[in-house]
């Protein structure tokens, strides 16, 4: 079932698009990550998703039902915006039942289960003005999750959280698709959309660049066998009289790109060390989303 449909969704601040003419399709328990600059139009789609703002062209649908201001399943959805606001004077359990009383829940394991999910227990009795910005972060990601909706929109989910915290959200994300919800994340750093997203969507100036699944993008990725040698030039002759197209980089390397460099690189180290060329250093070098991004944002 798709859960996220948008076609040709369009918004426009004076002139400029923000939203240009952007078709997405999320299906059940998938994860889409939605990438872009600074300023390329991530929040404002997602505002939309979210009966935020309302689009200037375009339809959306969330659930196989039309957006319109009849939409009723609010409830199956969770989100978070932006730096997450609470309710300051009021504790980090206090904030919580503020929200579970305004879900209309009635399983009180559900407030504790995301305290756990989301380590917050030491600070269940600290008022969020005293939060760190990560704390923080994950009282949003709490109130976002805690009636375990069956569509998450989250912007900019791992903002200021530590290295662990990063993990721990990823993992927990992971886990919640497992088991059925759907994810539509944004974030900028792009290295871990990679890691939590099964597709991408690259936005540019409001317009969807590219899409794309894990897969397709690890088959785009560039990769390279990066070799060092005692003497580099004679071994690049070498291995061009074996059918080895290599070049010298600028660090001075040798670098292969061709398939059977890529795939095989044991055949190039014993080629390499049965003509007295042994590697000082044989590496694959696999391009990451951050490199990917920039080369397909110019
Ligand atoms: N309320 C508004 N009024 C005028 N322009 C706006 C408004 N909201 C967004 N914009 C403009 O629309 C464009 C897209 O902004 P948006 O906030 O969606 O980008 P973003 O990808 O979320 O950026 P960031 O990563 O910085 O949050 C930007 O040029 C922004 O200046």
């Amino acid at each position: 079932m798709e859960i996220i449909k948008t076609e040709s969704l369009s918004k426009f601040y004076g002139v400029t698009p923000a939203s240009d003419n952007i078709s997405i399709h999320v299906n059940e328990g998938e994860i889409y990550g939605f990438i872009g600059l600074n300023g390329a139009g991530k929040t404002t789609l997602i505002r939309m998703l979210l009966g935020m703002i309302k689009p200037d062209e375009g339809e959306l649908s969330l659930f196989g039902k039309k957006m319109n201001p009849r939409f009723n399943l609010w409830n199956n959805v969770g989100y978070l915006v932006e730096t997450p606001n609470s309710y300051p004077n009021l504790s980090v359990v206090e904030n919580l039942k503020v929200y579970y009383h305004l879900r209309q829940l009635n399983d009180l394991s559900l407030l504790e289960s995301i305290i756990q999910d989301l380590k917050l227990v030491k600070y269940k009795n600290v008022k969020a003005k005293h939060l760190s910005l990560g704390n923080k972060q994950r009282l949003g990601l709490a109130k976002a999750l805690m009636h375990r909706p069956q569509l998450l929109i989250l912007d900019e989910p791992i903002n200021g959280l530590d290295p662990e915290g990063i993990v721990e959200v990823r993992e927990l994300l992971k886990k919640l698709a497992r088991n059925g919800s759907t994810i539509f994340l944004s974030s900028h750093i792009l290295g871990e959309v990679s890691k939590i997203a099964n597709r991408i969507g690259i936005i540019r100036n409001g317009k969807l660049i590219k899409e794309l699944t894990n897969q397709e993008l690890s088959e785009q990725l560039i990769k390279k066998v990066v070799v060092q040698t005692t003497d580099n030039t004679a071994a690049i002759k070498y291995l061009s009289s074996n059918n080895y197209a290599a070049v010298i980089n600028d660090e001075n390397e040798i670098e292969l790109n061709e398939k059977k460099a890529i795939l095989q690189p044991e055949n190039l180290s014993r080629i390499l060390t049965e003509a007295g060329f042994p590697p000082k250093q044989l590496y694959l070098f696999t391009e990451d989303l951050e490199m990917y991004f920039l080369r397909n944002i110019r």
